[in-house]
């Protein structure tokens, strides 16, 4: 049995559980408790706060466990990255007052800059060779310079509006984060075969996110010209139509070119194109 250390509530919450049941990882959710065994898979969750994820998985009381890039180098436990995840991306990046002009780091000389990452701060200051004081909060870290706490702050930027609605602007983005899984240095045999199951599942659910399969009716006069545009993942399928001269093609898009190639079909006199989504695709 493998446990797996997942955050309770908050911002990772929700993506790790659409993770775990596109997995096919059935949890009973009925019942609130902190630790919840699979009914079809050998793994058990146990919900945390995302600050306790990363011991957890070093000391082997869980043996994964999915948290924010930026709390895992926060906490510096030994464990190792198994897979990035691709969501929860935002920046840990320091911020100033905005009508203060910016001339470089050495701005930050002498300064008090507030953070709940002070590890992080702290390794990106002497890294940079600057002095400046690290002030450590909790939360409402933005809040700090207008109220007199600190000169600037160090805390994680998504879109920028808490930024903006505190006049404060981005000048340093120090590091980049994803949500990560994580893994226990020391697992037995048994585990890694589960473990390689549970990467296998979300590879294929991964790998589907972002693809539509596409369906279409095609002349076939204009077959060829249709697939040279259809980028597929070997070629597309084609089958005859009752109707003479005519024929459906079915095959794969990415969804980031998807307006463009559909644009391309629809002038090459595609008709009846049909998108529909893809759960799982093992390649
Ligand atoms: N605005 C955001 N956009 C994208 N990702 C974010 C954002 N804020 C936080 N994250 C990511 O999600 C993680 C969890 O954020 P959350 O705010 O839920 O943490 P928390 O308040 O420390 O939760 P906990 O109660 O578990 O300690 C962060 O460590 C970060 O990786
Ligand atoms: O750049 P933005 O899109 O504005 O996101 C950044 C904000 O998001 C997070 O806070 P959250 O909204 O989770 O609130 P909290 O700090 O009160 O938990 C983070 O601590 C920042 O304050
Ligand atoms: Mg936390």
């Amino acid at each position: 049995m493998l446990r797996i250390a997942v955050q309770a509530k908050g911002r990772l919450f929700e993506e790790t559980m659409a993770l775990l049941e596109e997995s096919d990882i059935k949890l009973s959710t009925t019942k609130r408790t902190l630790l919840v065994q699979s009914s079809n898979f050998p793994i058990e969750v146990l919900f945390l706060r995302d600050d306790d994820i990363p011991q957890t998985v070093a000391t082997g009381v869980a043996d994964l466990g999915i948290v924010g890039e930026n709390e895992f180098m926060e906490k510096e436990e030994d464990a190792e990255i198994i897979k990035r995840l691709g969501f929860s991306k935002c920046r840990l990046s320091l911020a100033m007052p905005k009508d203060i002009e910016y001339p470089g780091l050495s701005w930050f000389e002498g300064k008090k800059i507030a953070t709940s990452y002070p590890v992080i701060l702290r390794n990106f200051l002497k890294k940079s060779g600057v002095n400046a004081e690290i002030h450590v909060i909790t939360g409402s870290v933005e809040v700090s310079p207008g109220i007199g706490l600190a000169d600037a702050i160090f805390d994680i930027v998504s879109s920028g509006s808490t930024l903006v609605s505190n006049r404060l602007k981005e000048v340093e983005v120090v590091m980049k984060s994803e949500a990560l899984l994580i893994g226990n240095k020391n697992m037995s045999d048994e585990k890694k075969a589960v473990l390689k199951e549970l990467l296998f599942r979300m590879n294929a659910v991964k790998t589907a996110e972002d693809k539509k399969y596409v369906l279409m009716n095609a002349p076939k006069d204009k077959l060829e010209e249709i697939i040279a545009v259809l980028p597929g993942m070997k070629s597309p399928t084609v089958m005859p139509l009752a109707q003479e001269g005519w024929c459906s093609v079915h095959t794969v898009l990415d969804e980031k070119r998807f307006w463009e190639i559909i644009g391309k079909l629809k002038g090459l006199g595609a008709e009846g194109i049909l998108v529909l989504p893809i759960e799982k695709m093992i390649l």
